[in-house]
């Protein structure tokens, strides 16, 4: 029997995580979002692993808003690296495991074959320059790790380009979506089982370093627009592919960021839904809401 403490646990992989705790055979799960634990205050977080004896954190707390983070980058970066390393330092000094989540954004985005673990990162805005020097933090601390690395990660939770294109393509008549960045949608329940699965059969225990995860397969953001508005039904609206240039937006975005799997799915055994089949999912769950 394991304590495991979920932080960040209010937002969309954290959601998940806590579908998936009841059914846990052998771990006790505790959550926590910024109310109960601020992870960037290391004394809190080092009070309440000590108390509960945590053996493992999953960090799913992070600054998501790309946008946003070019005009504040101190708050991004406090978040996405800041406190991530004050998680590995505690995870350092007693001994437990730190399963943290990256993005795609690290990379830079410009060629076009999928992108392996061990691939040069370039980030092209602060969001991913927050989160890769998140990552080494945690590689930097000395302590026992895992760290997915995951894209366009979507759920039935929080806000996201699925619930963003299921409000558009109803209320509006034309939507542009950009059809040059390509790269694969991911749903959080997806990884959460992934996550889940690595501490109910131990593989943390043998396995560390970096892993990519996404859904399988490949599309533009073009493609996963007109997928959602087609399951949604939303029929109507009239949605044309655009040029980066032609959505206004102060950050740039990687062109191409497929994620290569080839070591997660050796590794942990795992298998990958295609993202059409979990979009499916997740729309189903979002059913009776558009
Ligand atoms: N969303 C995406 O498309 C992708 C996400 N990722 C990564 O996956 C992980 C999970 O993302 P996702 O579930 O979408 O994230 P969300 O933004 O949905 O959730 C993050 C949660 O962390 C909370 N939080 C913020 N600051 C703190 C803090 N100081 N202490 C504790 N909790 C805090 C947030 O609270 P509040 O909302 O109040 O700020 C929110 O509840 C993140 O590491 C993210 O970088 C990777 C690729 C794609
Ligand atoms: C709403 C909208 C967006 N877009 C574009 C903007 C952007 O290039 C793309 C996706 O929009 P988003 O705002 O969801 O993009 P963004 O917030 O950049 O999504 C990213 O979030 C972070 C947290 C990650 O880690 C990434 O993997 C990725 O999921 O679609 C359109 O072209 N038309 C639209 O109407």
């Amino acid at each position: 029997m394991s304590k495991i403490l979920v932080t960040g646990a209010n937002g969309q992989l954290g959601n998940e995580m806590r579908k998936l705790a009841p059914i846990s055979k052998t771990n006790t799960f505790i959550f926590t979002d910024i109310e109960e634990l601020d992870i960037t205050n290391q004394e809190a977080i080092r009070i309440l692993i000590q108390q509960e004896q945590i053996e493992i954190i999953v960090n799913c707390a992070a600054y998501t808003n790309v946008d946003k983070a070019e005009d504040d980058s101190e708050m991004a970066n406090l978040i996405n690296n800041k406190a991530v390393e004050n998680l590995a330092i505690v995870c350092q000094d007693v001994g437990a495991t730190l399963i943290h989540v990256s993005t795609d954004y690290v990379f830079q985005g410009t060629k076009n074959t999928p992108c392996r673990e061990d691939e040069q990162t370039n980030p092209l805005g602060v969001y991913g320059q927050t989160k890769l020097a998140g990552e080494q933090s945690v590689q930097n601390s000395g302590c026992k790790y895992l760290i997915f690395r995951t894209a366009w990660l979507y759920s039935a939770f929080g806000s996201n380009f699925v619930k963003t294109m299921i409000r558009l393509t109803d209320e509006r008549e034309k939507l542009s979506v950009v059809f040059d960045q390509v790269g694969t949608p991911t749903y959080a329940g997806d990884l959460a089982a992934l996550i889940f699965q690595t501490i109910e059969t131990k593989q943390y225990e043998t396995l560390n370093g970096i892993y990519h995860y996404s859904n399988e397969g490949v599309c533009s953001w073009y493609d996963f627009a007109i997928e959602i508005a087609a399951l949604a039904a939303h029929d109507t609206c009239d949605i044309q592919p655009c040029h980066s240039d032609e959505f206004p937006s102060k950050v740039k975005r990687p062109a191409f960021s497929v994620l290569d799997k080839t070591k997660v799915k050796a590794d942990f055994n795992c298998k990958v839904p295609h993202w059409k089949v979990s979009l499916q999912k997740c729309m189903k769950e979002l059913e009776g809401s558009f």
